[in-house]
């Protein structure tokens, strides 16, 4: 792919301030091609100035920024060409129709005439508006709009895509299909970097995890490390004897983390644990004989991670 070397993304030392306010203090993250990268962190962490900065619509005050190869300071329409913008709330042409408001952009960014009608029916049928073809942008609803601002992110094919929240106000059909359009454009080697406080769904499309945190980044991981077999996460057992489960714990956790004795009804909550350390309780709590029902993480393995990554930073 195109790029320097695989980096879709590679911004460096990107200082922006808003009078007194340091919304980024030095930030650097790299995005790579074929991945979707997830930007989490806490409300007023930087997540939406990054994004701005990416797209080329905010200056930072100083920094780099590659975007597909190009200067994006030096040469932002270069960087504008590849590159596909879906932010948080967006104003819609109120006046135009859904498929007037896709042909705007589709002519903004130089799609020929023959192409455009079949791109546009291609982007609202992979969106799901098809059945709002010619109807007025105020008539959608917020998930609608939401979708429509999806499929003018898409309009150009972009190779880098930056997406702020683009989850909230979806419902929970569109969010699964939200998921696999953008695993599915990540397979067709699409850079995509999302920002999201839904940690347990960037957990399922996720393949590396940025976080930042009062303007720097403060990880940089791949989400195999997070919720693989060696992630340490909470665990809930159930059994049919609270009581025999309660007293078998006491006994067997053997110095392994406690959360949540059982309760009445029959849950108890331990870790964080490895999956082996998990197996191994198990093991030794149905060979003390204690009816075990289940044995399944607590929560998402994301949710466990930023948790303790934040831990120390509230
Ligand atoms: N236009 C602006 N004028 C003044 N301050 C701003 C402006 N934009 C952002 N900030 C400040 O910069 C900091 C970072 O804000 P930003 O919106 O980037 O955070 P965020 O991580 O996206 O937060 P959230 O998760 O709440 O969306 C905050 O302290 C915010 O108040």
């Amino acid at each position: 792919m195109a790029g320097d070397g695989g980096l879709a993304i590679e911004a460096r030392g990107v200082v922006r301030r808003f009078g007194p306010v340091e919304a980024l203090r030095g930030l650097d993250i790299t995005v790579r091609y074929g991945q979707v990268t997830a930007l989490v962190g806490a409300n007023g962490a930087g997540k939406t100035t990054l994004l701005l900065i990416l797209a080329t619509l905010l200056a930072p005050d100083a920094g780099t920024v590659r975007i597909a190869g190009h200067d994006a300071l030096a040469r932002p329409a270069r960087a504008r060409e590849a590159l596909g913008w879906m932010p948080d709330t967006f104003g819609v042409y109120d006046q135009l129709t859904v498929d007037e408001y896709l042909a705007f952009f589709a002519d903004a960014y130089g799609l020929s005439r023959q192409e455009r009608p079949r791109r546009i029916r291609a982007l609202l049928s992979l969106v799901h508006l098809e059945d709002h073809l010619g109807q007025p942008v105020h008539a959608l609803s917020r998930g609608q709009k939401q979708r429509l601002g999806m499929a003018r992110a898409l309009v150009h094919r972009p190779r880098v895509l930056l997406l702020d929240e683009p989850a909230s106000g979806l419902d929970p059909r569109s969010r699964i299909e939200l998921r696999d359009l953008l695993r599915s454009l990540a397979a067709d080697g699409v850079a995509v970097l999302v920002s999201s406080h839904i940690l347990s769904e960037l957990e399922e499309i996720a393949d590396r995890v940025v976080l930042v945190d009062h303007g720097r980044t403060a990880g940089d991981h791949a989400m195999a490390e997070i919720a693989g077999a060696s992630a340490r996460v909470r665990w809930r057992i159930r059994s049919l004897d609270p009581e025999a489960l309660a007293a078998a714990l006491d006994r067997e956790l053997d110095g392994l983390p406690w959360v949540r004795a059982a309760d009445a009804a029959g849950g108890a909550e331990v870790g964080p644990l490895t999956e082996g350390e998990a197996a191994g309780l198990l093991a030794r709590l149905v060979a003390a004989g204690v009816p075990v029902s289940g044995l399944a993480p607590a929560g998402s393995a994301l949710e466990s991670a930023y948790l303790a990554m934040t831990e120390d930073r509230r």
